[in-house]
């Protein structure tokens, strides 16, 4: 059997490339140039010149990508800067010319444009911490304040319950998985930039979308959880916004619950697939949660600040998580982090990107099995909340696809649909 790489040309690649991708770009330009006096403002020293660099850099960008380019080396001086070129380098041997944007595989070229976008940043001096992303990420922290109060006030309320009665453990736990799980539909990459937050009640919505789970390992993954006295779990962290907040809800839950003592958070380096949570966005989200008005948001601002500064939360940045290797390449490239993950008892990954990453974003046919598509990637247990938004998706039972399909023609692609996907397995 022929199992490919997803490539640009194909597939929900093509739309991403050749739409999507271009449409991010264009925002960036669009936001900077509309917000340049506020951004100039957050500066002691004049940042005129190095915004319109900013600017000039992903509008070329774009066009690189319009008229399918190929990936030239980054030239700024950022830790990683090596390992990219070096594996530019690779890639372009193994292909026999280097990369372009419509026919080389997905994965590493939608890295590779958000590390351009980084490296636009990187050349600076004055606005070298600066976010494009920024604005997006706020604007959607800020319009899903009503979804934060409602399950953060059903978490207050949960802890008192499971107090009380510790047989209430295995249903909660679902309900802040699954809050978890579809946490992951508001990214900004899906939506081009555009708003895309949780305005509902994220609890309301779970009876609705209980047939949308397309595999629901919860119990295999909270089987493990209780089976043992489990200390350190982790989790992968992806979009700032709403879903940071329903992770943050599920990581509270697990050490109320007793199933973990320690929960490793890991974010990213540098501003990633528009959305993802930064170190950055992670304080910035926190110290917004204590500027709000409400008991259980003020209760657990001030409390999960604790956690950062007792430990029982550790915030964790490593640059694999912005590198464009797939997971199984993680020992090799990364064994510190591989070592380190080893440690933990259970690592929850969150969404799609990582899905990809996982499954090393390989077409495999949709009954493969999760745990051989991993790839030798089993450092721990592990578990993956995603809601499908690209075309790699496995563990269905036979037929199970078709049936979907009629239902709904873009399921793949929509974030309707969702698993969670756990693996037990270790090396
Ligand atoms: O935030 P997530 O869930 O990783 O999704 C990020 C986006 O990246 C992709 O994996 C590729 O663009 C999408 O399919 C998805 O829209
Ligand atoms: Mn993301």
């Amino acid at each position: 059997m022929l199992i490919y790489k997803i490539v640009s040309f194909c597939s929900f690649a093509y739309p991403t490339i050749k739409e999507r991708l271009p449409v991010i770009l264009a925002k960036i330009a669009d936001t900077l140039y509309r917000t340049r006096e506020k951004i100039k403002s957050q500066y002691q020293d004049d940042a005129s010149e190095e915004l319109k660099s900013i600017i000039g850099s992903c509008s070329k960008l774009r066009n690189e990508v319009q008229t399918n380019k190929v990936a030239v080396p980054l030239q700024d001086s950022r830790d990683d800067t090596r390992v990219w070129n070096q594996y530019l380098q690779t890639v372009t041997e193994r292909e026999g010319s280097p990369p372009s944007w419509f026919k080389s595989p997905w994965l590493y070229m939608e890295c590779y444009m958000y590390r351009r976008i980084q490296e636009s940043v990187e050349k600076c001096k004055i606005m070298k911490e600066f976010d494009v992303f920024g604005e997006q990420k706020e604007k959607s922290f800020t319009d899903s304040v009503y979804p934060t109060e409602i399950v953060m006030m059903h978490l207050l309320e949960t802890q008192q319950k499971i107090k009380e009665n510790a047989e209430l453990i295995p249903e909660a736990f679902k309900v802040f998985l699954k809050v978890c799980l579809w946490g992951n539909k508001c990214d900004l990459s899906i939506s081009g930039g555009e708003d895309n937050a949780q305005k509902t009640s994220p609890l309301e919505q779970l009876d609705k979308l209980e047939p949308n789970i397309l595999i629901d390992n919860s119990n295999v993954a909270l089987n493990h959880l209780q089976s043992r006295k489990c200390e350190r779990i982790d989790i992968v962290l992806d979009n700032a916004g709403f879903e940071l907040i329903s992770d943050l809800c599920f990581a509270e839950f697990l050490l109320s619950a007793g199933l973990g003592s320690t929960i490793y958070l890991h974010a990213k380096a540098f501003p990633w697939f528009v959305s993802d949570v930064t170190k950055k966005d992670f304080n910035w989200t926190l110290q917004k949660l204590g500027q709000i008005n409400h008991i259980a948001v003020s209760n657990f601002a001030q409390l999960w600040k604790e956690r950062l500064n007792n430990s029982s939360w550790i915030l964790q940045v490593h640059d694999f998580w912005t590198l464009p290797f797939d997971y199984s390449q993680m020992e090799t490239y990364a064994p510190d982090l591989y070592q380190s993950l080893q440690k933990s008892d259970m690592i929850f990954f969150k969404g799609d990107l990582n899905y990809r990453k996982l499954l090393g974003d390989l077409k495999w046919p949709f009954t493969a099995s999760f745990e051989t598509c991993l790839h030798d990637f089993y450092p721990a247990p592990l578990c993956v909340l995603r809601t499908s938004k690209s075309d790699v998706l496995v563990g269905l039972p036979e037929g199970r696809d078709e049936e979907i399909k009629a239902q709904d023609k873009d399921w793949l692609v929509n974030g309707n649909w969702g698993v969670i996907n756990a693996c037990l397995k270790t090396k």
